[in-house]
């Protein structure tokens, strides 16, 4: 390989020491006057030296990188290699450690059944809880969220996705299982007259009837508060439910509490609690922001013991895959 042309300068390492020739770019060497010894005669190279300046930092850049270059390439090395290295173990794979022995963790979550106006839900087998309230207020999603699977259920930006009553099946590690009721919206101003009242028959129809309905969680978005049609729910299920059936426990929740501050979700929730007279959650599929707190209130209805203290394991927040539209 040809060396590199360029200027050798007067390293002060080297004092004392005689400079080393300099390389013309050709490969001639240059030999200045000046090192010869003796005076300059004739056939001497006398060429001033070229203007190596130019030439030398355009072969040192395209040979040698240059120190940002070289900073450059030493921060991407290390970024691979931060990358490549296994992640510090500490606090993370303590906590998933810890809730992988939560007790209460769902360890099996499955669709069992639908039913749609016209048809009926396989016979009642074991303690339910249903969700009911408004088209597009997050009952779906606070399913998931419940279960801590993305897309058992689906869920969409627009109201009406939720056409018949589901029914799925969870169970926790600790054995208690729980069927899980999700319920067409109500309130869609889009849906015909007729569908609405079939809807409205087949929902009522369930909640009248169905022996083994535990609890009805009724959802309300935390920005708009309860509407008449919530509360004629409420007196719904306190009134028709026959005398012979298992009581109903009504919890409410304030859905979507991630798109109001801190302070609005708080004052929402009391507003809602002083109109009903009953204790009201606050929850966010977005965030996972009280399922502890709502499992904790479920298990209790249903199973009938008082639940242990929730142990710290941090929440996975689901995303919210759809875009949602501000409510009408
Ligand atoms: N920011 C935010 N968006 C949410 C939350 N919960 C649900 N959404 C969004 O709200 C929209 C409606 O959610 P769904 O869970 O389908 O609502 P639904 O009540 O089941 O609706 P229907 O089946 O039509 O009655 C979706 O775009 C969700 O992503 C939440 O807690 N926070
Ligand atoms: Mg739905």
């Amino acid at each position: 390989m040809r060396g590199l042309p360029g200027p050798r300068r007067h390293h002060p390492l080297r004092a004392g020491r005689r400079p080393l020739p300099s390389r013309h770019p050709a490969g001639r060497q240059l030999r200045p006057a000046v090192h010869l010894g003796r005076p300059a005669r004739h056939g001497d190279l006398l060429l001033p030296l070229p203007p190596l300046a130019l030439p030398v930092r355009r072969v040192q850049a395209d040979v040698q990188p240059g120190i940002d270059a070289v900073n450059d390439q030493s921060k991407t090395a290390k970024k691979k290699k931060s990358a490549a290295a296994p992640k510090p173990k500490g606090a993370p794979a303590e906590a998933k450690k810890k809730k992988s022995l939560d007790p209460r963790q769902i360890v099996h979550a499955d669709f069992l059944a639908a039913a749609a106006p016209g048809s009926s839900l396989p016979a009642p087998t074991m303690a339910e809880i249903a969700f009911a309230g408004r088209s597009n207020v997050g009952k779906s999603s606070l399913i998931n969220t419940l279960v801590e699977r993305k897309g058992l259920v689906r869920t969409g930006a627009t109201p009406g996705v939720t056409r018949q009553i589901n029914l799925f099946e969870a169970r926790a590690r600790d054995g208690a299982t729980f069927h899980l009721i999700d319920l067409p919206g109500y309130g869609y101003a889009r849906r015909s007259k007729a569908e609405r009242t079939a809807w409205g028959d087949l929902i009522e129809g369930y909640l009248r009837s169905r022996v083994t309905l535990a609890a009805l969680v009724i959802l309300v978005d935390a920005r708009r508060g309860l509407e008449e049609d919530d509360l004629e729910l409420i007196q719904f299920v306190e009134e028709a439910r026959d005398v012979q059936r298992r009581p109903v426990e009504v919890v409410i929740v304030a859905t979507k509490i991630d798109k109001i501050g801190r302070s609005a979700s708080r004052s929402a929730t009391a507003a809602m609690a002083k109109r009903t007279g009953r204790k009201v959650l606050g929850f966010s599929s977005v965030t996972a922001e009280g399922r502890a707190e709502l499992w904790a209130l479920l298990r209790k209805v249903t199973l009938g013991a008082p639940e242990a203290a929730p142990e710290a394991a941090p929440e996975a927040a689901p995303e919210a895959k759809d875009v949602e539209p501000e409510p009408s």
